[in-house]
């Protein structure tokens, strides 16, 4: 096991407890961690050493919400949506069906092949879930090759939408029973879809219960295309996370804001709380408000940025862009953008003792831009910035 030595690190953004930019850094990674980091002119010896020439280095992107179990693609429903035909959780039925066609070597390969896009853009930590099989066989075929792709954690996500011609309360029963059952090898997480449309409060709460009981950590999608019972049930069953989170009441950031009383912001100690996740990219293409991700962090809520990416609301893994569009339109500065899209991330993955920040000891997940800082990201909008990539130590780009 060799050491790597890293120099010319222009600017390193740590995102440790004292969110510390460090200028004329160096870094050193042994095995699949970091062993140190410091001022360059101090730098260790290692067995091997790279220069990485004046550039911006930070945590690799930790992408906590993603769908990549797919085949198909929505693009016909998209456009119709830019000429202005609202979002409905139904299209998710039509890449159920794309999905269900595909064999398990296809299927395998666009699941991989979008591992591999995430990578080469900087993500390092991903999550995916299932919720485009919709029934017993099909769940459990897609937890198992999610679980067998190079991701970090797998959610069941059955309850994404009653199958057409299924009444509602028989497939509850059967995702909580067989459903949960057949899964449960390959998952670490659950989901529910709670929103009109897809599963009611009681629903969801019933979907929630059975998997918290069988072991599963609790994520919601809640209040993406209105106000409603998801952020309250997910506070309610200590969720790690509520994603979407566009429509919010006062009372739904309160009860956030109280899920975070234990924890100490400044120095990341304490009992986590419920993240609220906030995904940019999935609410320009279903033309939802932004997610007040601004207000949320001035209550003192932990939010994580993600992609989202599914073939419905947001087909792309770019985290670059999450990041950019959070500085420009949502009013996040920089430090608070590059915080959620990685420490927030690991939060909501509850990874934050091992991923989501530069540290000795973390995970060596490590993204080089092609830039001398971080604020390129936002600067230069949609610009191929990443250069290098090392996921746990091994250099991924
Ligand atoms: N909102 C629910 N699920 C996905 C979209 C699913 C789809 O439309 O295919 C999301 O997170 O946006
Ligand atoms: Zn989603």
């Amino acid at each position: 096991m060799g050491s790597t030595l890293i120099t010319g690190i222009a600017e390193l953004t740590t995102i440790d407890a004292e969110s510390r930019v460090l200028a004329d850094a160096a870094l050193v990674i042994e095995g699949d961690r970091i062993a140190w980091l410091g001022p360059a002119a101090s730098a260790p010896v290692a067995d091997q050493h790279i220069d990485v020439g004046g550039r911006a280095m930070l945590p690799g992107w930790v992408d906590s919400h993603t769908h990549l179990v797919f085949a198909g693609d929505r693009s016909a429903e998209f456009e119709a949506r830019m000429a202005g035909k609202p979002y409905a959780a139904g299209g998710i039925g039509v890449t159920t069906e794309a999905t269900r066609r595909a064999d398990d070597d296809t299927l395998t390969r666009l699941v991989r092949a979008r591992v591999a896009d995430a990578v080469a853009g900087g993500t390092t930590f991903l999550e995916t879930k299932t919720g485009y099989g919709l029934d017993t066989e099909e769940e459990t075929r897609h937890a198992r090759l999610a679980a067998a792709a190079d991701v970090d954690a797998v959610t069941f996500l059955g309850a994404h939408l009653v199958p057409e011609g299924l009444d509602a309360e028989d497939y509850v029963d059967t995702v909580c029973g067989p459903m949960l059952q057949a899964v449960r090898p390959y998952v670490q997480w659950a989901d529910v879809f709670c929103e009109t449309g897809a599963f009611g409060e009681a629903q969801s709460r019933r979907v929630l219960t059975a998997c918290a009981e069988a072991g599963l950590g609790l994520r919601v999608h809640g209040n993406q295309l209105g106000e409603g019972p998801g952020v309250r049930l997910a506070v309610e069953l200590g969720a790690a996370s509520v994603d979407h989170v566009n429509h919010l009441t006062e009372d739904d950031v309160a009860a956030l804001a109280g899920t975070w009383a234990g924890w100490d912001r400044g120095t990341s100690t304490g009992t986590a709380g419920t993240v609220a996740t906030c995904l940019p990219a999935c609410d320009l293409s279903t033309r939802q408000p932004l997610a007040p991700a601004r207000r949320l962090l001035d209550a003192g809520v932990e939010i994580a940025l993600a992609s989202n990416c599914n073939p419905g609301t947001s087909y792309t893994t770019s985290m670059s862009f999450t990041v950019g569009t959070a500085v420009l339109q949502m009013h996040l500065s920089l430090a608070e953008a590059l915080r959620a899209a990685t420490y927030g991330g690991a939060l909501a993955m509850r990874a934050q003792d091992e991923v989501g920040s530069v540290e000795v000891g973390k995970r060596a997940d490590l993204h080089v831009l092609d830039a001398p800082a971080a604020i390129h990201l936002a600067y230069r909008p949609g610009m191929p910035l990443t250069h290098a990539v090392w996921r746990q130590g091994v250099r991924a780009l």
